[in-house]
């Protein structure tokens, strides 16, 4: 295949991995977006984790609600918890790398917090251990994940929603997930904000 058959190839798999998503995630993004409102009317926070191309959507779903998504409204109120530096070396060098998310959260979410805990495998254990401790704090957990979940998908409770994407291929499933997002801050500026 030439690099022309794998761009074509790409642009496909994608669109088509949106379309299967679109039937099967469709109410479990809508309940993920009312668990998010509902914490944000409450005065809550929503606390963003996860590694490599999930760290950048952590981030790219905290700076939406922090700055503003597509309509003018005041910032609102979000944690990527993938960015200081400092704090994630020196939780990994005197603890564990699998306590990275972990401790920030246990520092840093109240009852009623919103922990968006991304990974396309379910497997990454300090995304796991993050939901944990979401757990522990009273917090509720929205998973982005894909696969059959994995261990991550185990972990969630009742009143947790997770939205895994049918598909296998990690970039796939990460593609998704931008997507996700970016309807999850669709619905939140909408029930915040009306129009
Ligand atoms: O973006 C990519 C691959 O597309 C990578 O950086 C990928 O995110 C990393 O390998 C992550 O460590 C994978 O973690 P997870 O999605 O399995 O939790
Ligand atoms: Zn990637």
């Amino acid at each position: 295949m030439n690099a022309s058959e794998r761009i074509a190839q790409h642009f496909h798999e994608s669109i088509q991995a949106k379309q299967v998503a679109l039937d099967q995630l469709r109410p479990f993004i809508e309940q993920a977006g009312m668990l998010m409102t509902d914490c944000l009317q409450r005065e809550g926070r929503i606390l963003s984790c996860g590694n490599g191309g999930s760290a950048g959507d952590a981030q790219h779903f905290s700076s939406e609600l922090l700055n503003r998504f597509e309509m003018e409204r005041p910032g609102l109120p979000a944690v990527a918890l993938t960015t200081d530096s400092s704090t994630i070396t020196s939780i990994a060098n005197d603890y564990d790398f699998r306590e990275v998310f972990a401790r920030q959260i246990r520092a840093l979410a109240l009852p009623g917090d919103v922990v968006l805990a991304i990974s396309t495998s379910g497997g990454s254990d300090n995304v796991i251990r993050a939901i944990e401790a979401a757990h522990d704090r009273g917090a509720h957990v929205v998973a982005l994940s894909g696969r059959d979940g994995g261990p991550m998908a185990l972990k969630l409770a009742g009143d947790d929603v997770e939205i895994r994407v049918p598909h296998e291929v990690t970039a796939r499933i990460q593609e998704v997930h931008l997507l996700v997002i970016h309807c999850l801050c669709d619905l939140i500026d909408r029930q915040l904000f009306g129009g």
